[in-house]
């Protein structure tokens, strides 16, 4: 089988009424790429306006809480997004652990909820420069995606975002030969751990300081299938980055 090229817009707590009209029409207009999944998570606030006039792609959440409803103030859950008709949703982001103090257990139980719900959900790893410089990146990473699939064993509506920590809003992006070593170290980590099926059908997508410059080498490596792109999302090279599918 082969995996479709996944592209996905992570625009953090950024946006305007103004700015999130103007991005979108900056990519209805964009002569696009056929067959590349396209999904945009924008503010929670702004889904909606983004859900009603985006045509090239989807629309995800940026966080979910872990639980349906109920008192958890400034919270909203998976049933609510479905709701709203919300398909996607990104899980484990870096900033949701390390500015949020979200484990790797809070995120499994959020992902196991999401899928339970029929949300597909972007699932985020990845290191810290000093987890890096101590060889303990698959270490790392493998504990992260344990943690999941000690809850869920059905990985199919499950996109993996590989975001070393490192490079994520520095400017510093992994060589392409970085990230295909831990592109392929997930894949065989997949086969082993969930299934030959798993490793071969899921889209391992690469994220941190993705630009247009960038893209295309990154996009080449055989393990990986597509970016989620933060801050040159919020700029008209994100169409750029789209068509740098392989
Ligand atoms: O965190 C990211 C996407 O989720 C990456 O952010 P930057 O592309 O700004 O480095």
């Amino acid at each position: 089988m082969t995996r479709t090229f996944f592209v996905g817009g992570n625009w953090k707590m950024n946006g305007s009424v103004a700015a999130v009209s103007t991005l979108v029409d900056g990519l209805n207009t964009a002569s696009l790429k056929q067959g590349v999944e396209v999904v945009i998570a924008p503010p929670a606030l702004y889904i909606p306006a983004v859900q009603s006039s985006l045509k090239a792609g989807h629309v995800a959440a940026q966080n979910i809480y872990s639980e349906s409803k109920g008192a958890f103030t400034g919270e909203i859950s998976a049933e609510m997004l479905k709701d709203v008709g919300v398909q996607w949703v990104i899980l484990g982001h870096s900033e949701r652990r390390h500015v949020f103090g979200e484990t790797d257990e809070l995120i499994a139980k959020k992902a196991k909820h999401a899928l339970g719900v029929g949300l597909k959900v972007i699932f985020c790893i990845g290191e810290t420069l000093q987890e890096r410089e101590a060889n303990k990146t698959t270490e790392v990473v493998f504990h992260q995606l344990s943690a999941v699939a000690q809850v869920v064993s059905d990985w199919s509506n499950i996109v993996i975002a590989y975001e070393p920590v490192w490079a994520i809003g520095t400017g510093k992006v992994a060589t392409p030969v970085q990230a295909q070593e831990v592109h392929h170290d997930i894949r065989v980590w997949l086969k082993d751990h969930v299934s030959p099926q798993a490793a071969e059908n899921t889209r391992i997508v690469y994220g941190g300081s993705v630009n247009a410059g960038n893209c295309q080498e990154i996009g080449r490596q055989a393990d990986v299938d597509g970016f989620l792109v933060g801050g040159a999302s919020l700029k008209p090279e994100f169409a750029d980055i789209i068509n740098a599918a392989q």
